[in-house]
């Protein structure tokens, strides 16, 4: 019997690898340029993703790019939560607030969201409490720093060992404050304060994080990691890269991935899902 996560009423099921399409509602995205942002974009988008044949939707209102600058909460608020609402109207799947504020992540579930996912892994003040009275699954994830210097000169004496660690302690963390243990799930977070090769040894190494005891959730998509093994300078142009990214993802052991080209990921997985279905079982399973 596979995992599977109640998310406010919607089941994702863990069966198979299962994708994470992305509705970023960030300056980069879905603005007319101007101060506001189109929430009907970002829901048109969303249920895009859905016919994809997207398992979650993962809305995120503040940027965490490398170098990015922390967006006030009441403006996170006002992106994040007419999309959720609109998306829990218009489609039956599970959603995914991708926030570290705790008031952010309060409303998202009133709102209908069903999921934390957290790239700061619940250390702002209040997080952990928020978590463990919502009562949700969470994605806690590690990052090396804060998205405005993290990328500055990151350095580690052993990537894979360091951030296992992190992700032993969060988790420990995380129940300790109350957070259900079969609620949790694990992300080495690429490219949150990695360089290209600690982001490789992560990706190679992943099956270890499944020695956490929790599912492991990969991002790779359009990443700079991806652009920089193609030589391609613009994300849209990095699908082909990402797909291959998650596909090795899932080979060792991801059971989801968070992907923005979702068809093409959905693809993948099939493929990917129908080979594992007849392999041998695994000497080390
Ligand atoms: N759980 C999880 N959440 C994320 N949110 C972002 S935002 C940066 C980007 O998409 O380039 N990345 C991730 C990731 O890797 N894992």
């Amino acid at each position: 019997t596979s995992p599977q996560f109640d998310c406010n009423g919607r089941i994702l099921r863990l069966d198979r690898p299962r994708v994470m399409g992305i509705v970023n509602i960030t300056p980069d995205s879905f603005s007319d340029g101007g101060a506001h942002f189109d929430a009907e974009a970002a829901i048109a988008h969303g249920l895009r993703l859905a016919q994809e044949g997207a398992d979650i939707l993962d809305v995120g209102g503040e940027s965490t790019r490398p170098g990015s600058q922390e967006v006030p909460v009441e403006e996170e608020l006002r992106r994040v939560v007419p999309v959720i609402e609109g998306l829990a109207r218009n489609t039956a799947l599970p959603i995914s607030i991708d926030t570290s504020k705790p008031e952010v992540m309060r409303a998202a579930i009133k709102a209908g969201a069903g999921m934390l996912n957290d790239v700061y892994g619940l250390r702002r003040e209040g997080a952990l409490d928020a978590a463990a009275e919502l009562g949700m699954p969470v994605v806690l994830m590690h990052m090396l720093g804060e998205p405005r210097a993290m990328q500055e000169a990151p350095e580690y004496d052993d990537v894979v060992g360091e951030v296992h660690r992190f992700l032993a302690e969060r988790i420990f963390a995380a129940e300790m404050a109350g957070v259900a243990r079969k609620n949790i799930i694990a992300d080495p977070g690429f490219g949150f304060g990695k360089t290209v090769a600690h982001n490789l040894q992560l990706l190679a190494q992943l099956r270890r994080f499944t020695e956490l005891g929790v599912p492991v959730l990969a991002g790779l998509s359009r990443k700079k990691t991806i652009g920089e093994l193609t030589g391609r300078d613009e994300p849209r142009q990095r699908v082909h890269g990402s797909v291959a990214a998650h596909l090795i993802a899932a080979q060792n052991g991801a059971t989801i991935v968070r992907a923005h080209d979702v068809a093409a990921t959905v693809d993948a997985l099939k493929v990917w899902a129908a080979v594992a279905a007849v392999a041998p079982p695994r000497k080390d399973a």
